[in-house]
């Protein structure tokens, strides 16, 4: 199977593709719609590959207890759980604008669904693609529905075991084989010791033919960086436009400076992930011809003597000679002509040397 899928037309995700960078304005747009497109044009702007919303049609992702539950927090939008979800949700409607808008300024948009209807939802609408948000990761019924839709799909691994992520890999794979998994662990903000980038290494042997990305929850571009230099193909951020502002994600989540420095951070982090063999570079040479070390006479040496290691050192030095990682290949040989004390050992000049 190839590393590599088409995420969105024209778009390939994972091999050696650039990282797809997704921002998610989840729920930090306030409920408010001009805020939400602000949001599409900071994603754009950033040159985030991905504006990304979390959908859910409230009756079906929670139960009637679970809505009327009492949310009083400095967070809530609302004296219940359900009062503050409906007033943070888009209409359909909402959504076709959002999603023009993001068309009409030339940058993806997507949602998580957070049940089957609003898997349903976002097929209509037409997204490139699905996220799968943490916690329906082990919701098997939805994962089978939401990949049967045939859209490619981006599957995160909040609060779930290896166990369960090697069933998705099993349930998912048959289905739709446009998939990738990130790392994710589902703390808002996420303190370093919490982030376990060691991770994407475990899914990159486990699940060898799919990219691997990572969802983050921390403070600060470090470890979504770090994420990058282990080989994650997909990044998600939350962003915001002001990180006081009212809501649960708000401190977790990137200013619009912060996002541009990300993103211009990974693209000098692919340049710089290169080969994986060691070699000298072509720009190395001039640094090489400088200041590189040769071989030198430690002491006169005449012809046909047989060398020893102290009758040699090592220096930079004109011309340059035989090269110091050899040094050892040089005890017992002979010079064809003598050299006087501090003089370079030439290759040339060495009786056996081949
Ligand atoms: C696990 C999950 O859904 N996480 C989402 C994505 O990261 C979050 O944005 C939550 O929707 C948010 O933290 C919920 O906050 P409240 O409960 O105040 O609406
Ligand atoms: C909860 C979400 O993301 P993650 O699971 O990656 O944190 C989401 O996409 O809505």
């Amino acid at each position: 199977m190839p590393l590599e899928f088409e995420i969105a037309p024209g778009r390939m995700i994972g091999g050696d593709n650039p990282c797809f960078v997704i921002a998610e304005i989840g729920q930090n747009h306030q409920g408010d719609m001009k805020i939400a497109k602000q949001m599409i044009q900071v994603a754009k702007d950033a040159g985030a590959d991905c504006a990304k919303f979390q959908k859910s049609e409230l009756e079906y992702k929670f139960n009637k207890e679970a809505l009327i539950r009492p949310y009083n927090t400095p967070n809530s939008w609302g004296a219940t759980y359900g009062e503050h979800k409906r007033y943070l949700e888009f209409s359909h409607e909402q959504y076709y604008e959002l999603k023009a808008y993001a068309d009409s300024i030339g940058i993806l948009m997507t949602a998580s669904g957070m049940d089957e209807k609003a898997v349903d939802f976002l097929d209509e609408l037409g997204v490139s693609f699905l996220k799968v948000a943490s916690m329906d990761t082990n919701n098997l019924p939805y994962l089978t529905h939401a990949a049967k839709k045939g859209r490619p799909m981006v599957i995160s691994s909040g609060m779930q075991t290896l166990e369960t992520m090697r069933k998705v890999y099993e349930i998912v794979k048959p289905v739709n084989n446009k998939f990738c998994i990130l790392q994710c662990t589902s703390c808002y903000p996420l303190a370093p010791e919490n982030v376990h980038l060691n991770v994407i290494k475990t899914y990159l042997k486990e699940f060898p033919d799919i990219p691997i990305g990572y969802s983050g929850h921390e403070q600060g571009l470090a470890i979504t960086l770090g994420a990058v230099a282990m080989g994650a193909k997909v990044v998600e951020r939350h962003i915001t436009l002001d990180k006081s502002w009212k809501g649960s994600d708000h401190k977790a989540s990137l200013d619009p400076r912060e996002l541009t420095e990300l993103i211009s951070n990974i693209r000098v982090l692919e340049k710089a992930m290169g080969s994986y063999d060691k070699d000298m570079r072509q720009c190395e040479v001039y640094m090489y011809e400088k200041l590189g070390k040769t071989v030198v006479a430690n002491t006169d040496i005449p012809a046909g003597v047989p060398m020893t290691l102290d009758m040699l050192t090592v220096k930079v030095a004109e011309p340059k000679g035989y090269p110091p990682e050899l040094i050892d290949e040089l005890i017992g040989k002979k010079l064809k002509s003598g050299v006087d004390s501090d003089e370079s050992i030439l290759k040339d000049n060495i009786a056996t040397y081949s």
